[in-house]
């Protein structure tokens, strides 16, 4: 494990009109972690990274990014950066040639080296043979490649992926697992938001549960598991939110569907 610290939170807060969905969040994430950020709908997951992103603004506290305050005017640090969000807006009339590689060229690549990366990276994922189609006739599955390998192009050393397996089939969550771990052991660090726990126990070698606003609990799994009496993460995240009423909830749910 690297001792750099990569990401530094002090006291985040952000409010949406009288709405405070970060009450004062605080953490520090080293190099090489994978960082499994998880919690309620709606608890701020999405809003702490756009926040670090500096793609939503407007916050009270400190963002420090690679040992710098993202507050100073200098955007220098989003090279270094990759993104998945949850929801993408890509150019469905591009082909994922043209927009892997004008993606690349943002980033500073050359044309040539754009395409070759993305034509392999394709290839590896197994959509190699839809390279040169347009992204509007991609299958869900297809467009999250995409979107991954789109993250990936510019080796960046620090990673957001939201719900990056979304419409991934089993085959293919098991080689995004495994670039993950790759990806980690080579040093780069990863933010990895998602609701599908088992998943995140797997990969993650730190959790962090945002619950109200608040971090809740922030912990190896096995130190989680320490701290609460419940096995799965599906289990503990239940208990630390304070969750019991799904059996309740469900037969009140499918009683009102059989109204007619
Ligand atoms: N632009 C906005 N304007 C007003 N409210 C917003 C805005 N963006 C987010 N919110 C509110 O902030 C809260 C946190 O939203 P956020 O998207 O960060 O949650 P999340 O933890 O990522 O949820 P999910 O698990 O459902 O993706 C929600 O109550 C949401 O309605």
């Amino acid at each position: 494990m690297f001792d750099e610290k990569i990401v530094s939170i002090r006291n985040l807060k952000k409010s949406y009109g009288p709405k405070e969905v970060l009450k004062g969040v605080s953490f520090d994430v080293f190099r090489g972690q994978i960082i499994g950020y998880i919690g309620p709908n709606g608890a701020g997951k999405s809003t702490t990274v756009k926040l670090i992103l500096g793609i939503e603004e407007g916050f009270r506290g400190v963002i420090e990014i690679f040992g710098k305050n993202i507050s100073d005017g200098n955007i220098q640090f989003k090279q270094k950066i990759g993104y998945v969000p949850e929801i993408a807006e890509v150019y469905d009339n591009l082909t994922g040639h043209e927009y892997l590689t004008f993606i690349g060229e943002l980033y500073g690549l050359d044309f040539e080296l754009a395409d070759y990366k993305a034509r392999e990276l394709m290839e590896l994922f197994g959509v190699g043979e839809v390279y040169h189609s347009r992204i509007a006739s991609y299958s869900k599955g297809m467009r999250q490649k995409l979107l991954i390998i789109s993250s990936l192009l510019h080796n960046p050393d620090l990673l957001f992926f939201d719900e990056p397996i979304n419409g991934l089939d089993a085959n293919s969550v098991m080689i995004f697992k495994e670039i993950m771990t790759q990806l980690a052991k080579d040093g780069k660090t990863i933010f990895y938001s998602s609701h599908i726990m088992d998943v995140v126990e797997k990969i993650s070698s730190r959790i962090i549960l945002l619950h109200d606003g608040k971090i809740s609990a922030d912990g190896t799994f096995e130190e989680l598991k320490l701290q609460n009496k419940e096995g799965t993460l599906e289990e503990i995240f239940n208990e630390l939110t304070g969750f019991n009423e799904h059996k309740e909830i469900g037969s009140k749910f499918v009683s009102v569907v059989k109204e007619v």
